[in-house]
């Protein structure tokens, strides 16, 4: 399934032209500063916002055609969750679910009432009203009320920009894991390359109006032309677990046929997980040096080199399909005479990285 839209929208100062095809697999998330139209590119989608032409079409099914044809909103068979949720105020979370599921779009045999509450933990919740609960669970009900409508598709617009850090965590990996139980395909907007790293399986980069890249996400973090590649860059890389460290809380992952080693994590030999490697957390070296305390350093070249905010250079470090990035100083660049298309050892501590728990 795909979502293929060739849309053009003229406000006062703005300009939103995209043609694109989203691939309905897993999760979507489109990035971009603040302005460049991502939440106007998800409510156009949504059909709550009418572009000037285009089309818009889900599968064999056309949204919009010009003027000649468009599907009202509720038609499309999608679920929305914004970043404020929309709860009805005066129901309790039960009749805000309720809602939900009277009008679902389909049936789909995998979203029963209780597996969604379960799912969702909020069996405790069912009796309050939406003011009574905290800013997580809110979102966790509007995430439960989206998942019983049975959409073909799950529009998320900035589902965590409202939630302090420990609730971000806490939803996080809801929203990561809907995809698997629900099989419901995700785009969501997102300003924040930590969050996108975390959830996304595919990353639309906008700019201006306009979509300046795409790709998967493993990909796309780790190229230099395009601007996640400046000082806050990070390597996403796909990881399967290989075993654990006997005698300490370590556990070894396989990335590309290398070892990387991370803090413990509770997940058995073949796991894949995902882990996130700031640029700024690796160091190069020339040779590997056995008497150090840095636990990982992984043979690699340099593919590529750009310039990165003040006094910066970042490196492209391939593995094989991967890459990892290292963000140094110009200085240690020059000092060291590092050169595109050496070998070297990209070195990093098991303390600065983060492993997503599968
Ligand atoms: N109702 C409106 N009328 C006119 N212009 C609007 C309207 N809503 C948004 N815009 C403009 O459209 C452009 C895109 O806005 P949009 O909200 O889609 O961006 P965004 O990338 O989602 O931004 P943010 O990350 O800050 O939410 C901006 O220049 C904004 O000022």
């Amino acid at each position: 399934m795909t979502l293929s839209l060739d849309i053009r929208l003229d406000r006062s100062g703005f300009q939103l032209h995209v043609a694109h095809t989203f691939p309905l697999n897993g999760i979507t998330a489109i990035m971009g500063p603040s302005g460049c139209g991502k939440t106007t590119l998800l409510r156009t989608i949504a059909g709550l916002e009418m572009p000037d032409s285009g089309s818009i079409r889900m599968g064999d099914t056309t949204w919009l055609e010009d003027s000649t044809l468009r599907t009202e909103p509720q038609n499309r068979r999608l679920g929305y969750v914004f970043q404020e949720t929309s709860l009805f105020p005066h129901l309790s979370v039960a009749a805000n679910l309720d809602y939900a599921r009277k009008r679902a779009h389909s049936k789909n045999d995998s979203i029963s009432l209780n597996h969604v509450i379960d799912w969702c933990g909020i069996a405790p919740l069912l009796k309050q009203k939406p003011d009574q609960l905290s800013g997580g669970q809110r979102q966790r009900v509007a995430i439960a009320r989206a998942i019983l409508s049975a959409p073909e598709l799950l529009l998320m617009d900035e589902p965590l920009a409202s939630l302090d850090r420990s609730a971000k965590r806490e939803l996080l990996p809801y929203i990561r894991t809907i995809h698997r139980h629900f099989s419901i395909p995700i785009i969501v907007v997102s300003h924040s390359q930590d969050e996108v790293a975390r959830l996304a399986d595919n990353t639309v980069l906008m700019d201006n109006g306009r979509i300046i890249a795409c790709g998967q996400t493993t990909e796309l973090f780790s190229q230099l032309d395009n601007t996640l590649a400046d000082e806050d860059a990070l390597a996403v890389l796909e990881t399967t677990v290989s075993g654990q460290e006997t005698d300490y809380p370590a556990t070894h992952l396989q990335a590309d046929g290398q070892q990387i080693t991370v803090s413990h994590l509770s997940a058995p030999r073949g796991t894949i997980t995902r882990l996130l490697v700031p640029a700024s957390e690796v160091s190069i070296m020339r040779e590997s040096v056995a008497d150090c305390s840095i636990q990982n350093r992984l043979l690699t070249r340099i593919d590529g080199v750009k310039p990165a905010g003040d006094g910066h250079m970042l490196l492209r470090l391939p593995l094989e399909q991967q890459a990892l990035l290292a963000l140094i100083t110009r200085q240690s660049f020059d000092r060291m005479a590092l050169k595109q298309g050496e070998s070297v050892y990209a070195c990093f501590k098991a303390a600065g990285l983060q492993v997503l728990n599968p």
